[in-house]
């Protein structure tokens, strides 16, 4: 036999052995994940445990369904389900101190193969979140006070032992607030009037375009405008400059792309290869694929100049912001490697992701649910008249005392979820939970809908009711109610983008439902109900958005 055919003879028999070989392989990981496998006495469908294409096949082929799916698993199993061979999800309200215990460090496992591993969102150690996150406080207008070590606030954050807190803006902060009275206040105030004009000023321009179109008798498609608006705050807020979003003639914003890469995340998460493949695919060509994608990849290029030109000194704001992101990321006490090009840029793109959908989102559901319930519009719109005798003024302090105002965002807030996806944690030491011992390093997840969907702590949950925030708001056994309002996260990783989003939230809403009347043109409850879970809550493919028809109010 010559040298060329024994090769040919050997090679299929070398491919049959590869072959066999992962065929053991794949039988003998099936069996330790189904028997020998810490978690295998827990409960779930063993077609979950033993393999990731269960839940690659209820993402990618049902397109988002797989927290449907988990939540019809928990019906069947109980409280806890072991989702995936490596992770456990809990659907328990009661068991979010023990997921997500306050000031402790988590590791959060996961999310870095849908994003990329340089923001923070999806850090996955520990120590790197925690410092990556000290690094954007800053930015965050943390605010800063004395109180005694260890202490824990109402919001479940632990006192640091520096003896100084980091309180944000939100309704649950507010029990906080009142602990730490005057002082915060003062803090509080100084820190959001930084950048207050920059956001009225916007506020401003979203008024213009809408009295362009009640001047027009054009109904106003909000699902398209709100991410202009939180777009272009966002923008002037981190990066300095903005891209005008909210005078384009079509609003054309960020909303599209993000809409457009629908399931990308989920493909990420199941094939480790797309995310760097993605890197390599020109611009040119991907906009020629999906030309939704346009805003985006303009972002990624602006993003790239802009990092590489701060990395070389030059200071590039155009507006009177008083540092960009990258400015204060460079400045903290990050190791040099923390501060590449490519981590300033996917920190860069997870804020701008993180903070343009979310608040676009609440504000649609505000104004699907205020519009379509008149006595909710009259309450809202009476308190905001009586507060504002004066149409044209509206200030941040007196809207933030309004209950009734904060009420209604509240709602919106627990219906709009922020983040869809399940929201994983992992612990270094073993977990009681209920009979259950949770090992060490298990990945924990639960998730946002969940939680403000539980009937035994939302009545009605599905149903937009300001009213259950009013006055001492309780859980029928006594618990303060907000502490089961998380749509900015839980714990150490929660959102730190909570006071910008509260600030455009009560200046939106105030000023809309102080100056305007609206009708709803074709209202569709789908237009602000999640079809599917995109990481975040995405409406149907068909949906044509609130669309809104607009008169000024008189009053
Ligand atoms: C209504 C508005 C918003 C909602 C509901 C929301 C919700 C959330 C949630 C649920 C998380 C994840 C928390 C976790 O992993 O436990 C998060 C994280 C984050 N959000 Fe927001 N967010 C909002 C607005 C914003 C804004 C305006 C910004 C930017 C200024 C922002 C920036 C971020 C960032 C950077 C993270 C990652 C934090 C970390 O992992 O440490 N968000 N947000």
């Amino acid at each position: 036999m010559d040298s060329e055919s024994h090769h040919r003879s050997v090679l299929p028999s070398v491919a049959a052995l590869a072959a066999v070989a992962y065929l053991l392989y794949g039988i003998g990981l099936v069996v330790y994940r189904l028997y020998l496998h810490p978690l295998a006495k827990f409960p779930g469908p063993r077609l979950a445990a033993a393999t990731y294409w269960y839940e690659a096949y209820y993402e990618l082929v049902k397109t988002g369904k797989f927290s449907n799916k988990i939540s019809e698993l928990h019906d069947q199993y109980g409280p806890i389900v072991r989702v995936t061979p490596y992770e456990l999800h809990i659907r328990d309200s009661r068991a979010l101190d023990t997921v997500y215990p306050a000031g402790v460090y988590l590791d959060k496992e996961r999310w870095d193969r849908s994003f990329g591993s340089g923001g923070v969102l999806q850090t996955v150690h520990a120590s790197v979140h925690k410092r990556r996150r000290a690094a954007l406080n800053p930015m965050c207008h943390a605010l800063q006070f004395n109180k005694s070590p260890g202490h824990v606030f109402a919001d479940g954050t632990q006192n640091s032992r520096w003896n100084r807190h980091v309180v944000r803006r939100t309704g649950r902060t507010m029990q906080v607030l009142q602990e730490c009275a005057l002082t915060v206040s003062r803090f509080s105030k100084r820190s959001i009037m930084e950048v207050i004009h920059i956001v009225h000023q916007h506020i401003d321009e979203f008024t213009d375009r809408m009295l362009e179109y009640e001047a027009r008798k054009e109904p106003l498609n909000v699902t398209w405008a709100f991410p202009a608006l939180t777009g272009d705050i966002i923008m002037d807020y981190f990066f300095g400059f903005n891209y005008g979003s909210t005078k384009h003639p079509e609003f054309q914003s960020f909303h599209a792309a993000f809409k457009a890469l629908g399931l990308a995340g989920h493909v990420a998460m199941q094939f480790p290869w797309f995310l760097p493949m993605m890197d390599y695919i020109p611009p040119g060509f991907a906009e020629w694929l999906q030309p939704a994608l346009k805003p985006l990849l303009d972002l990624k290029r602006d993003l790239h100049n802009l990092v590489y030109r701060t990395l070389n000194g030059e200071d590039l704001k155009t507006n009177d912001a008083k540092r960009t992101i990258f400015q204060e990321i460079l400045s903290s006490k990050l190791p040099d490697s923390e501060k590449s090009q490519k981590r300033l840029e996917e920190e860069a793109n997870i804020v701008v992701a993180g903070g343009v959908e979310t608040t676009a989102f609440a504000l649609d559901i505000a104004v699907y649910h205020i519009t379509n319930t008149p006595h909710i519009y009259q309450r809202l719109h009476a308190d905001l008249v009586a507060a504002f005798p004066n149409r044209s003024k509206l200030d941040l302090q007196t809207l933030e005392q309004m209950p009734y105002l904060r009420a209604c965002a509240m709602e919106a807030l627990r219906l709009s979820y922020g983040i869809s996806a399940r929201n994983p944690r992992t612990h270094d030491k073993a977990i009681q939970y209920r009979e259950w011992v949770i090992p060490a390093r298990t990945n924990i997840s639960m998730s946002i809908p969940d939680v403000h969907h539980d009937e035994s702590i939302f009545p009605h949950s599905t149903k937009y009711i300001p009213e259950r925030w009013l006055g001492d708001a309780k859980t029928p056994d006594g618990v303060s109610l907000e502490k089961f309002m998380i749509s900015f996260g839980r714990g150490t990783r929660s959102c730190p983008g909570m006071n910008l989003a509260w600030t455009e939230l009560h200046l939106i809403m105030g000023m809309m439902f102080r100056r305007f009347k609206f009708e709803l043109y074709e209202p569709d409850i789908n237009d602000v109900l999640m079809e599917h879970d995109f990481f975040v809550p995405r409406q149907r493919a068909d949906c044509k958005g609130v669309r809104v028809i607009i008169e000024s109010t008189v009053d």
